[in-house]
């Protein structure tokens, strides 16, 4: 398993096991941030994380799994169509992203690991799901590129527990550079403007 780096590598019924694993994780996360209980039982729920942990550290890979070349190609050469990013990280916020002619959509909804301020989203938090949008339609409708700037107007608080649609459209590429917006909606209200500027690289 460990030269596996792409999604596209590996077998559907790993995949499926290991994204439930993640998000069962990332309940866990939840579990733990928002814990009341005393501290014997967050002494014993310690011990069962670090057993689990040495577990599957003995299997490690050297990176977490990523979109490759393969899992782009389908949707380069479609007009729509969607694809996971990040399904089996629990570190990260798992994306299913619409791509569709210039444009990209994905719909979210926060929870209290990502509050920032009271009841409202981080807004790093904000900006990375932005950056995964704008970031894969990117890749998807221009170039291998990476980030080079990232400008974000936070106009209200994004709210947790409802359904944010997250948006990009491409703009015209001058050079190297791809120009991209973006934007957080809930409830149909603008929450956070993007503005980005992608850069092409080889890889
Ligand atoms: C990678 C493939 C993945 C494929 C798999 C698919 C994955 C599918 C899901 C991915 C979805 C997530 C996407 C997340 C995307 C990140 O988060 S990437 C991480 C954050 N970004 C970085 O770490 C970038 C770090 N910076 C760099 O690597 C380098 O500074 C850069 C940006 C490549 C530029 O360096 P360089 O290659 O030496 O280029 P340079 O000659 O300086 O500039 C080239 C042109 O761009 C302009 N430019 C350069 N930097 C900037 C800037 N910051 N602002 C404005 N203009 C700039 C220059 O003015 C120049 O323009 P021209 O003179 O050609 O007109």
């Amino acid at each position: 398993m460990t030269d596996r780096t792409h999604l596209g590598d590996v077998p559907p019924d790993w995949l499926a096991a290991s994204t439930s694993l993640a998000q069962a994780t990332r309940e866990l996360v939840e579990a733990v941030a928002l814990s009341d209980a005393d501290a014997t039982v967050l002494d014993e729920a310690r011990s069962e994380v670090a057993a689990l942990t040495e577990r599957l550290r003995a299997t490690a890979r050297p990176h977490a799994l990523r979109p490759g070349p393969a899992d782009l190609a389908a949707l380069r050469a479609a007009d729509a169509g969607s694809i996971v990013v990040r399904p089996t990280n629990p570190g990260a916020v798992p994306l299913e992203i619409s791509v569709r002619a210039d444009t990209a959509e994905a719909t979210w909804t926060a929870g209290p690991v990502h509050e920032g301020p009271p009841g409202s989203l981080h807004g790093g938090t904000s900006a990375s799901l932005l950056d995964s949008v704008l970031g894969t339609l990117v890749q998807v409708r221009g170039t291998p590129a990476v980030t080079g700037t990232l400008t974000v107007r936070y106009r209200r608080r994004v709210p947790l527990g409802v359904p944010l649609t997250v948006s990009a459209a491409l703009g015209e590429r001058d050079g190297r550079r791809l120009p991209v917006t973006g934007r957080i909606e809930a409830g149909g209200e603008v929450c956070v403007e993007a503005e980005a500027l992608f850069v092409a690289v080889e890889r």
